[in-house]
């Protein structure tokens, strides 16, 4: 092929989504959590999910993640029909999630934190400690994370540090999707540009990653894409780089009204 028909070629070929959830729908009990809710997400590419409290960011995070089992909807990964039913088929599939407790062990050091109940390889064979302290100061190093020593315990590191040993540990099963629900949440202005240099690199190692955050400046710094839902439905998405604060407050605030409630509908 030549270059020019390649280029042609990838001009017209559609790319295929990582990950894509189509007319998702979740109730509890009389609470309409999800009513038809779309998302994709692509390689390379950090998609923003935001919304006020109460919106549905969670409770779509968590049917990503295993948690939850949608009542509806179809779900693709790299456009195959996939079924999420528990976090292990999550981590099976190649989708990692850092929820907001980040789930560590204090009294631990970055490399047992990372390997916790993984120190089986995938031939089956265990790791020796040598071998996980490399592949530890790998993926650091990949990250871009300043974390002095692997051996240092969690106690011991700030709360960016451990944010980024969260990250870090999703790594381990190479995932193709990482979702992380509030990252910066409680952060210091400097521990919050650290985490958010992670999930750049995260973009630049081809994931896709899902950013739940109700920090319009972080989301806007690193995001491609934002997906706004409102009341469980999307009510907007914007490309991150041309979007202004405003036209995405409205849509989350609902101040932008149609007449129709039509879902997902696009603002520039
Ligand atoms: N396990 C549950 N049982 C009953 N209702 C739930 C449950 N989880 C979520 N909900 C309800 O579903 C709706 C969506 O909640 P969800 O936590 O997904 O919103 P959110 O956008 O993540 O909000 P926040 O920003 O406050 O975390 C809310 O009305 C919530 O009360």
């Amino acid at each position: 092929m030549h270059d020019g028909e390649q280029v042609r070629s990838m001009a017209t070929t559609p790319r295929t989504p990582l990950l894509s959830m189509k007319q998702i729908t979740k109730r509890f009990n009389a609470v309409e959590a999800l009513v038809g809710v779309d998302l994709e997400v692509y390689p390379h590419e950090v998609v923003a999910l935001v919304g006020d409290n109460g919106a549905g960011k969670s409770t779509l995070a968590n049917i990503v993640s295993g948690v939850l089992t949608p009542d509806a909807g179809l779900i693709e990964l790299a456009g195959e029909p996939v079924t999420i039913g528990s976090p292990s088929a999550a981590h099976a599939l190649g989708i990692a999630t850092v929820f907001q407790d980040l789930a560590l062990c204090d009294n631990l050091d970055v490399t047992a934190n990372l390997f916790l109940g993984r120190e089986v390889t995938a031939g089956g064979s265990m790791l020796r400690d040598g071998e996980m302290e490399q592949i530890t100061k790998r993926i650091l190093h990949d990250l871009n994370s300043p974390i002095p020593s692997v051996k240092t315990e969690l106690h011991a590191l700030s709360g960016g540090q451990r944010q980024a040993v969260a990250i870090a540990r999703t790594l381990i099963g190479n995932p193709r999707i990482v979702v992380l629900d509030e990252p910066t949440a409680a952060l210091s202005v400097a521990q919050t540009a650290e985490v958010l240099t992670h999930i750049e690199r995260l973009r630049e190692l081809g994931l896709g990653v899902i950013l739940i955050s109700h920090n319009m400046v972080d989301v806007r710094a690193v995001s491609d894409r934002i997906e706004v839902l409102r009341h469980g439905r999307n009510n907007g998405s914007f490309d991150a780089s041309t979007a202004s604060y405003e036209s995405i407050l409205a849509a989350i605030t609902g101040a932008t009204t149609y007449g129709d409630g039509r879902p997902g509908l696009r603002l520039a």
